[in-house]
Formats: structure tokens, C-alpha cells, sequence
């Protein structure tokens, strides 16, 4: 069975649009937990656009089942992840202006650097992961930093699935076999969905993991909404 972390950053940014503090992030994540989701992601960007620093501190003691923090591994992320020593860290190499995460590392270009962050967390306990393209030579480059794991991300497959394009899975499962080989653990995130979760946790070997943020808010509202029109209708009668 792969685990289902729930990345909460689009609580955050619901919560950020009005200046309050509705919806609660802290509430959110040990309801997303008490619902079952066996991990909870952030990613906190340097802007602070949606999670804030001091949010991942917060959710320190209230996340009990795996606390993942995704990020560029800039010295400020960096110290934060030291004193929080969550679950795992997932390093992404975003741009400072990137809307979202829209590229893996270059494993084998910034080998030296990721090699000393990593060493840096696990020798503090914190398991790692490094957010990779489908790509052969990447995993490879994975391997040679240290890492214990890695996230595959999703975004092509999700795109391409969504035309109907089920061949898009094959770079994943290539991919998930090597790594499974190398002993590098697999985790996947980025735009997967109630549409194609399935589909991609049945072709993909050995998936340990996956965060998902975007797709499931959205959905969450759109299964929601009926429930809480009928509560509203109820209470103007
Ligand atoms: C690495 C990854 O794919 C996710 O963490 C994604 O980037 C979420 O970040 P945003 O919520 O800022 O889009
Ligand atoms: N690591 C991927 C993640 O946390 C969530 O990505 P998305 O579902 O918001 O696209």
C-alpha cells in the first residue's frame, strides 16, 4: 500500500486571502490525519505565499503520522528543517518566482551540493528524498547523492493521462524499477488525482508514497458542496 500524504498548502493559501486565520492549517492537518491520510506535506516557497515558516513549526507536535517538508534547500529552509526534524525532507530546486514546482533536479549536475545537504539532514535523523524528472540517468544521479529516496514528479503523466495518453506511465515504471534495484525509495507527487491515482499506483512498482495537495482541495469542494448548500438552506428556513 503507498501512503497518502495530504499537502495542505492550498489551506493555507485559502486562509492568507483573507488575512485571518479560517480555515485553520493546524485544524486541517490533524482532521486530514483523524480522516486517515497517514502523512502531511508543506512546502513552504521563500515568498511565504501559502505556508509560512512559522506554520511549519506549528504543525511540529500535530503532526503525528509522517511530516514531510518539500523545499529549495536555501540556507533558511535548510536551518528550519534542522530544528523541526520532521519525518522527511524532499528537496526541490524552484526558481524563486516558480508559480508551482516545474522541474526535477539535476542529479548529476549539482551532485557535489546534494550530496553535503543530504548528508546534513540524514546525520539528524530525517529521511530524504530529491524530486526527480522520469529519467533514467537522473535516477542514477539520485542514487550517487545519498538519498533514501526519491519523488518522481508527476506532472507530464497527469497531463498526458488526462488525453488519454496511457503510455505516459512507461518513464514511471521504468523508472520505480530501477530505483527499486538501487534500493532508492519511491515516492510521486504533482497533479495526481481521484482520476488517475489508481492507474498510476498499479503501474508503478514499489511506490511508497505520494503527496497530494492541488487535486484533492479542489475535489474535497466539489464533493462538498451539496452537503453544505443543503446545511445552509436548512438553517434559512
Ligand atoms: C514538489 C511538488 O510538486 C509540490 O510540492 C508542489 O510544488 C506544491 O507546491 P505549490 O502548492 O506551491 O504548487
Ligand atoms: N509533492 C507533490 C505535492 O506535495 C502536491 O502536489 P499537488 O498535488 O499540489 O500538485
Amino acid at each position: 500500500m503507498a501512503k497518502l500524504s495530504v499537502n495542505i498548502n492550498k489551506i493555507a493559501t485559502l486562509r492568507n486571502s483573507r488575512g485571518g486565520d479560517t480555515p485553520n492549517v493546524v485544524n486541517f492537518a490533524k482532521d486530514v490525519q483523524r480522516f486517515g491520510a497517514q502523512g502531511v506535506t508543506i512546502h513552504p516557497r521563500p515568498d511565504e505565499r501559502h505556508i509560512r515558516y512559522q506554520d511549519a513549526y506549528d504543525l511540529k507536535h500535530e503532526v503525528y503520522t509522517e511530516y514531510n517538508i518539500e523545499g529549495n534547500p536555501i540556507v533558511k529552509f535548510i536551518d528550519m528543517v534542522l530544528e523541526i526534524k520532521p519525518t522527511q525532507v524532499t528537496l526541490v530546486p524552484d526558481s524563486i518566482d516558480a508559480i508551482t514546482s516545474n522541474a526535477g533536479w539535476n542529479t548529476i549536475k549539482h551532485k557535489d551540493f546534494l550530496v553535503e545537504v543530504i548528508a546534513e539532514f540524514k546525520r539528524n535523523g530525517i529521511r530524504t528524498s530529491i524530486f526527480v524528472d522520469p529519467d533514467l540517468k537522473q535516477i542514477e544521479g539520485a542514487k550517487a547523492t545519498g538519498t533514501d529516496r526519491i519523488e518522481l514528479y508527476t506532472e507530464a503523466f497527469a497531463h498526458q493521462y488526462s488525453l488519454g495518453n496511457k503510455n505516459a506511465i512507461k518513464p514511471y515504471t521504468e523508472c520505480a524499477e530501477l530505483s527499486n534495484k538501487l534500493n532508492l525509495g519511491v515516492n510521486a507527487g504533482h497533479d495526481l488525482s481521484l482520476n488517475n491515482i489508481q492507474f498510476f499506483k498499479q503501474n508503478v512498482p514499489e511506490l511508497l508514497e505520494v503527496s497530494i495537495g492541488h487535486a484533492l482541495v479542489s475535489e474535497s469542494l466539489y464533493l462538498g458542496v451539496e452537503n453544505v448548500i443543503q446545511m445552509y438552506l436548512n438553517k434559512l428556513q
